[in-house]
């Protein structure tokens, strides 16, 4: 997946807007996650892994925020599972139309069909696969129960929840340490003090962290057996469900 190198945030803007999914940052995806998500490459690699060893004959495999499809085609890569599909779906029509054109290369295989569709809003069945690889933490908090619980229901018995999410920490020198360190992370990868602020200011009240306590007690009400962290790079980490 080719891409150009993200500057959207690097000169100084009179007025930051709230971050959006469109065009501009389509173009520049892969670079933007790749040098702010640490560990991001690590956590798709083993998204692979785990669907390979959960994926069932016969079923569904979930990527809910697919973006340009990178968990997907991971997946896609590693399931040698026979008849077994997978479901792709993204709410931002310009990350469906390039994931569209990113996924037309996997051929065989698990069969991908990808939606334009609010997570929130489709039916989600027969699955031994879920994966929300960093999307959760764009769905309002009000509505974060009830949509693992609809995960929770269309998995089957034994199934996987994989859940990767910036992180929150309720004791004050961990937060402050743990951003501070994602700022560090960042400016390691080459972006400016200038980048670094403006983009966390169109994230506010965008991308909403919370604690993996929090997640963790969320995952058990809604039915889960377990819920565990399997991968974190400070304030950044990825959680396996198991239903
Ligand atoms: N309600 C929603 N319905 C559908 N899609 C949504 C919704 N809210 C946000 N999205 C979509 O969730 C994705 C989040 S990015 C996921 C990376 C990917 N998983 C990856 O493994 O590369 C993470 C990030 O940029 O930090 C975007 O494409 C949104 O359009
Ligand atoms: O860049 C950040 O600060 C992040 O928290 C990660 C991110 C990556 C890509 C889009 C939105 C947020």
């Amino acid at each position: 997946m080719q891409s150009a190198k993200d500057s959207l945030y690097a000169s100084p803007l009179g007025e930051i807007g709230a971050f959006t999914f469109d065009e501009a940052v389509v173009k520049v995806f892969p670079d933007m996650i790749q040098r702010s998500v640490p560990g991001y490459s690590t956590i798709i690699s083993a998204i692979g892994l785990l669907a390979a060893r959960f994926a069932k004959e016969d079923s569904v495999c979930y990527d809910l925020g697919c973006s340009l499809g990178a968990a997907t085609l991971a997946m896609h890569q590693q399931i040698t599972t026979k008849s077994c599909r997978i479901v792709a779906v993204d709410c931002s029509a310009a990350m469906v139309e390039q994931c569209r054109q990113n996924l037309s290369v996997a051929a065989g295989g698990a069969e991908i069909e990808i939606v334009c569709a609010d997570i929130r809003d489709i039916a989600i069945g027969n699955a031994s696969v879920v994966v929300l690889n960093f999307t959760l933490q764009f769905i309002p908090l009000a509505d974060r129960q009830a949509f693992l619980a609809t995960i929770y229901r269309g998995l089957l018995p034994g199934g996987i929840l994989i859940l990767s999410e910036k992180l929150a920490f309720d004791d004050a020198r961990q937060q402050a340490l743990q951003i501070d360190m994602h700022h560090l992370f960042k400016k390691a990868q080459g972006y400016s003090e200038l980048e670094i602020s403006q983009k966390r200011s169109a994230l506010e009240n965008v991308l909403i962290p919370e604690t993996f306590a929090a997640h963790q007690q969320r995952l058990k009400a809604a039915g889960f057996a377990s819920a565990e962290v399997w991968f974190q790079y400070f304030n950044f980490a990825s959680m396996i469900a198991l239903k």
